[in-house]
């Protein structure tokens, strides 16, 4: 068995990136999602086994079912890292490895995840960091650790290989690194993220980004 199945865990989509309600509304944010998980998806199909999909939204899981994507609808209570656990326990009799990927990195479009995918087949504990201290990429055995995401997890995901006496190898991508949390990030999608489905969204909404060289670097502006 040489298979490896793509997890991405998606939240619902009333509490879809609400670190970005100052700039874009709800219907936008659900929109933006949506456009960010076509990229993923787009992009890991092609690689993987199978890609699984697990949220506790009815309508993510329809939208998931369109992307013709497995679907697994997670238990009632869980939260981020439950979930992921849950989906893992899935699908731990069916494949030794898993890439574990959040929805909103859609600039993972414009890398050739092949060499990765490949790399992991050999390697124990691969992660790609995100900016800003988190995960945004973990090729593993099925629950080989104990999942922490949602706050510094970069480090604590090392930690916990190391505890499990595993060999963590860092794979850094600037594309894979940049998550979309905040309206800067946008900036970022809207310089890199040609050919992605996300700019295209973004471009319908008339958003324009321009240096600035003060506190911040990118000011966001919409027409
Ligand atoms: N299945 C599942 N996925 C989640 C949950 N919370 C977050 N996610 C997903 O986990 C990934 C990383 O999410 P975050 O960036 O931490 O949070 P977010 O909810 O997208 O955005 P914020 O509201 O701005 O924090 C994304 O793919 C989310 O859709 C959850 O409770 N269950
Ligand atoms: C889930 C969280 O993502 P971020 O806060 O980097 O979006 C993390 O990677 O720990």
């Amino acid at each position: 068995m040489d298979e490896i199945y793509g997890i991405i865990p998606v939240s619902k989509f009333s509490n879809a990136k609400t670190r970005l309600s100052p700039f874009l509304d709800l219907e936008e944010r659900e929109k933006l999602l949506k456009a960010m998980l076509k990229d993923v998806v787009s992009t890991l199909k092609p690689v993987v086994d199978e890609v699984i999909i697990i949220s506790a939204d009815k309508d993510v899981l329809e939208y998931a079912n369109d992307l013709e994507v497995l679907t697994l609808v997670e238990n009632e209570g869980l939260y981020l890292n439950t979930a992921i656990a849950q989906a893992m326990d899935w699908c731990r009799h069916k494949t030794e490895k898993v890439i574990i990927i959040p929805s909103d990195i859609p600039l993972i479009a414009k890398t050739n995840l092949q060499p990765l995918i490949e790399s992991a087949k050999a390697l124990d504990f691969i992660i790609c960091p995100s900016k800003g201290g988190g995960t945004n990429g973990l090729l593993i055995n099925p629950l080989a650790i104990d999942m922490k995401f949602g706050d510094f997890s970069f480090m604590k995901h090392i930690n916990e290989a190391k505890n499990k006496g595993l060999d963590p190898i860092v794979y850094d991508s600037f594309y894979i690194s940049l998550d979309v949390n905040i309206t800067e990030d946008i900036g970022e999608i809207m310089i890199h993220g040609d050919g992605t489905k996300t700019k295209n969204y973004l471009n319908s909404l008339n958003i324009e980004v321009e240096s600035i060289h003060g506190t911040e670097r990118l000011k966001i502006t919409r027409k």
